[in-house]
């Protein structure tokens, strides 16, 4: 498995990266995220046709030059055949040629006749092979620009709408959905409307060369009209249910890849198998009912072209009409090319539905709040130039200057939904520039929902954030600005000078190395020196470990860290923290895996170290030994503060909550 993994991951593919990018970015008209948002929440099967509008048009205009000179071709075949009979009388051409006309005539006018087919011929050909070309691009492109827009999306997406949307849902949406949409999009749209219009020449040939007896073929054919919507409708029906039925899959495979550790140990495997077993299998049965109506659909069309030719020739035979070689080769013919344009119906309606049923399921994420549209807008601040010059350089880290933080939060409270129960209330604190804070409280008293409020990454129900930078650059005449936190700006300020460890440590399938500063590394080439690697690996007190690994900062520790250790996991992501060296540090209880000796090196390096030095620090934990290190220490409890102030104030008062805490713990140690 790990061979297959870096076989397919095999770092010198990036060599092919920018040819792909030039061949995906021919004529790429697609417009940024914002614009493009706006008009994939109205229809993405819209949006989609509106920026490759220039391949669509280049495509039906190759397509329909080869379909014409595909009639042109069957014309001068049928001129080929009259010209030995030599019987016409339905062809002006014919006579004009042929009244008169000796042997060697009608030879070389043959010879020129074949020569005037293979040039057509040749000439379809390349057409058509430059309308594959084309096709292939769009198959690949369209797909891919949907993911990127689905992962632009999944990274904006708003906390509280997000939690709609299981993985296997956003799987199946970026893998099955955007590649249906990419398919109809890029193999059939332009086919419809020139198979309408190769149908409407053909009829106008017939029409020419069969006269009234034409009608009847057409009748045959139209018959084909009510089937296909017939048909489109059942796929409609059939494609919704695959899809559900998928999503559901994927749900299971990944919650089956996620825990399969515990699912070994409870030995549960059993349950899950049946599950995976009966979801794989309803999927197949909805697959077989799909496949059974598209082969029948299929079958159907392909062969209707012969009884389109039988009518024709049981009108010849009723009207008692021209029974010419030429004329049966004609209604042959011709009925072959009209059943040729209608062959592609069924797969075409197929395609059609599921690209439908594709665009409305993709269409339900796009419309998923994004967190910009949880803001309000009185919340915006309106910045003067030089205030917005300054934060510009901020963003593009480019301010010659340090940067420190404060917050104040004012009434904040919320709620996931109205129908839910406030899961913070009234929380209103002070948080000095340079200052340590230590989140501490009982399970699910709301610590993390806190901290990601503070990070904007939850915009509260009610109440405000706002944070005051402050900063020392001569070039300007302020040294400090203030804003929202729950704004466009105060989110980008916020995400350039803040790192955040979480509970649960996210780690990359790659070496060390990348893990660190989250980069990927090209082939021979090193985005930040090992110096700076090596010196957060100290930090986050990594190094003894990394001595016993055999490849050292270069060894692979496998999808989601599978290869480390719950502490050796939460290390690395602490090392990512000191590397980034930032003004701002959110640590979400990132200790609870360490042990007692690595826990106090950490709280060192952090709080007394150069680490945190000059830093503005949130710390959430259920650690209580080193609240000594922090400046305040705020109690949740239920959502709401309890209590607030230093560790000396709290830890005076015998009867606060603090020390209550602390007994409660040690009473529990001690029962234990
Ligand atoms: N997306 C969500 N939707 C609904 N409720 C949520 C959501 N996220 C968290 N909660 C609820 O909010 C409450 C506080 O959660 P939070 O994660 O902040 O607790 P915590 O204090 O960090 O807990 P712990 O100490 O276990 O980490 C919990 O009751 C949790 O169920």
């Amino acid at each position: 498995m790990k061979k297959l993994a870096k076989l397919s991951i095999d770092k010198s593919d990036l060599n092919s990266v920018p040819f792909i990018n030039n061949t995906l970015a021919k004529g790429d008209d697609y417009p940024d995220f914002d614009t493009s948002l706006h008009d994939l929440r109205k229809s993405p099967f819209q949006a989609l046709i509106k920026y490759e509008r220039k391949q669509f048009s280049f495509m039906f205009f190759i397509h329909i030059t080869d379909v014409i000179t595909s009639l042109l071709s069957a014309f001068a075949a049928i001129q080929l055949l009259r010209s030995f009979e030599k019987t016409s009388t339905n062809f002006k051409l014919i006579d004009l040629f042929y009244h008169e006309s000796t042997p060697n005539q009608i030879l070389i006018f043959t010879v020129c006749l074949a020569v005037i087919i293979f040039i057509l011929k040749i000439l379809a050909a390349s057409l058509h092979a430059q309308k594959i070309e084309t096709e292939m691009l769009l198959a690949w492109r369209i797909p891919f620009k949907l993911m990127q827009s689905l992962y632009l999306q999944l990274l904006k997406i708003s906390k509280k709408d997000r939690t709609q949307y299981q993985t296997g849902d956003i799987t199946n949406l970026a893998q099955n959905d955007a590649k249906f949409l990419g398919n109809f999009l890029a193999h059939a749209l332009v086919d419809i409307p020139v198979l309408l219009a190769s149908c409407a020449l053909v009829m106008i040939l017939m029409i020419a060369m069969l006269g009234k007896i034409a009608w009847i073929g057409f009748f045959i054919i139209a018959l084909q009209i009510p089937l296909s919507l017939f048909f489109s409708w059942i796929g409609n029906i059939l494609h919704t249910e695959m899809m559900k039925r998928g999503d559901k899959r994927l749900q299971l495979i990944t919650e089956w890849i996620q825990g399969m550790r515990l699912v070994r140990y409870f030995g549960w495997g059993k349950y899950f198998k049946n599950e995976i077993h009966e979801a794989t299998l309803s999927e197949f049965l909805q697959d077989l009912k799909i496949t059974f109506k598209y082969c029948f659909a299929f079958a159907l069309t392909l062969n209707w072209w012969m009884v389109v030719s039988s009518g024709i020739f049981a009108g010849i035979v009723f009207y008692n009409g021209d029974r010419s070689a030429s004329t049966l080769f004609a209604a042959i013919w011709l009925s072959s090319i009209l059943g040729q344009q209608i062959t592609p119906l069924p797969w075409f309606v197929n395609a059609w539905s599921q690209a439908i049923v594709a665009s409305r399921r993709l269409k339900l994420f796009y419309v998923a709040r994004i967190q910009e549209e949880e803001f309000l807008e009185e919340k915006n601040n309106n910045y003067n130039p030089e205030e917005k010059e300054i934060i510009d350089k901020i963003i593009h880290n480019k301010l010659n200057s340090e940067i420190s933080i404060s917050f104040s939060l004012n009434n904040i409270s919320l709620r996931f939904s109205k129908s839910e129960p406030y899961v913070l209330n009234n929380i209103s604190v002070e948080i000095p520039a340079k200052k340590t804070l230590a989140i501490i409280g009982p399970v699910a008293s709301g610590k993390s929902l806190l901290i990601q409020i503070m990070m904007g990454d939850i915009t509260p129900t009610h109440g405000d954030v706002h944070f005051k930078l402050y900063f020392n650059d001569k070039n300007y005449k302020i040294n400090s600005l203030s804003g929202n936190v729950h704004t466009s700006l105060g989110l980008a300020l916020l995400r350039a000078i803040q790192s955040y460890v979480p509970q649960e440590a996210f780690i990359i399938s790659s070496s060390i190395r990348e893990n660190i500063p989250l980069k990927y590394k090209y082939q021979n080439e090193y985005y930040d020196s090992d110096n700076a690697i090596m010196n957060s690996i100290y930090a986050a007190s990594f190094h003894t470990d990394l001595n016993e690994f055999s490849h050292g900062m270069d060894t692979e520790i496998g999808e989601r860290g599978v290869n480390l250790s719950g502490g050796q996991k939460q290390r690395i992501s602490l090392s990512r923290s000191s590397f980034a060296n930032s003004s701002l540090i959110f640590l979400d209880d990132p200790l609870s895996a360490v042990d007692v000796k690595t826990e106090k090196t950490l709280a060192h390096n952090i709080f007394r170290g150069d680490w945190g030095k000059g830093k503005t620090i949130i710390w959430s934990t259920h650690r209580l030994e080193y609240l000594k290190y922090t400046d305040n220490i705020l109690f949740l409890d239920g959502g709401s503060i309890t209590e607030f102030g230093s560790f000396e104030t709290l830890k005076a008062n015998n009867k606060s909550r603090l020390n209550q805490f602390i007994s409660g713990l040690n009473e529990h140690d001690r029962k234990n």
